[in-house]
């Protein structure tokens, strides 16, 4: 099975607007909310997928409880840490004009040292019956940039896979525990090591310095320009598929959570690589992470990888 950890989750509040103003009277056309927060985005994708996945992290409250509800509704199985703080809400607000995105991201209420032994022991229990673990997305106050450092140390220790996505601070202290996987965003990678990235050899050499430090597999994501990997002996460039762009809330999870799906199955590279460009293309066009299997196998046909290496 697969474990995500989210250490800050959400209730994803999506509004639609038509030509969106800041400053004025906006009237909605839409809502829809669904779970969220990274961690649980990549569970909602194994899920289609059919994997079999758990979520865990930091919950409380009413939302805690509504997401906790929403992900059971959903067959996915859930073991959180509850907290007595309100879990957050974050808003989306998609301009249906010019589709253009704003993410209104709370920083999470903080969470008590107390609680985190709860953390230590949920992750070290659900890592032993994981092939993969999953840990991704930002930390509420109260919390050490070095956590995730520490939980993918008691989740290698156990013999699990695992996957960071997260930036800053948090991403570069992670990196010491040396995780299987990275997947920073272009913006993340730049902002996270305090670089201009200027050309596809820049991203290129980032990413071999982080296999020099013991990362198996580095992807970044480009949005619309598509996604490179990097390992020791491979590096490939896939080419993003043009489609109208219906939300790009989760593309990134998507993706993390198809190459969580092509390790625990084995999968060559190059298939699983297609899959991860696959599900976050069907997340942006779709406006949401649920998808049947067969959609995401069906649109691999449309995903181009090259092998630079
Ligand atoms: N506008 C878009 N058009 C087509 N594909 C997209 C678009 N935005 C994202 N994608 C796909 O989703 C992947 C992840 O998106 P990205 O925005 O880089 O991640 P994140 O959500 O982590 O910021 C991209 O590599 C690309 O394959
Ligand atoms: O678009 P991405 O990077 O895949 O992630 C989207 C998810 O990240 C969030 O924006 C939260 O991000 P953070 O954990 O970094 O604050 C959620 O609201 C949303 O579900």
């Amino acid at each position: 099975m697969i474990t995500t950890v989210t250490l800050n989750p959400a209730v994803d509040k999506t509004i639609e607007i038509h030509g969106f103003k800041p400053g004025t009277v906006n009237r909605i056309l839409g809502t829809r909310i669904e779970a969220g927060g990274k961690g649980i985005n990549v569970s909602k994708v194994l899920k289609s997928l059919g994997a079999s996945t758990l979520s865990t992290g930091f919950a409380g409250g009413e939302s805690g409880r509504w997401i906790n509800q929403w992900l059971k509704d959903k067959g996915i199985e859930t073991d959180f840490v509850w907290v007595d703080q309100e879990t957050r809400t974050n808003i989306k607000i998609i301009d249906t004009e010019t589709s253009i995105i704003t993410d209104i991201n709370d920083k999470g209420k903080r969470i008590e040292k107390i609680y985190l032994k709860g953390l230590y022991d949920l992750v070290e229990k659900w890592a032993e019956k994981s092939k993969v673990m999953v840990f991704a997305g930002s930390i509420p106050d109260g919390l050490s940039n070095s956590i995730y450092t520490h939980l993918i140390e008691i989740a290698s220790n156990k013999g699990c896979k695992t996957i960071l996505d997260t930036e800053g601070e948090q991403l570069l202290q992670g990196i010491y525990a040396k995780p299987y996987m990275i997947k920073p965003n272009i913006d993340e990678l730049e902002s996270s090591l305090k670089v201009k990235i200027n050309n596809e050899n820049d991203i290129i050499n980032h990413c071999e310095g982080f296999i020099e430090k013991g990362i198996q597999f580095v992807v970044v994501s480009m949005g619309a320009e598509g996604a490179v990997f990097v390992s020791k002996k491979n590096v490939l460039r896939a080419e993003s598929v043009p489609v109208e762009v219906k939300s790009t809330v989760g593309a990134g999870d998507s993706m993390v959570a198809a190459f969580a799906y092509g390790m625990m199955k084995d999968y060559p590279l190059e298939e699983t690589f297609k899959l991860a460009v696959a599900a976050a293309t069907l997340s942006v066009k779709k406006g949401t992470t649920l998808h049947a299997i067969h959609e995401i196998e069906n649109f691999k046909e449309k995903v181009n990888v090259k092998k630079l290496r």
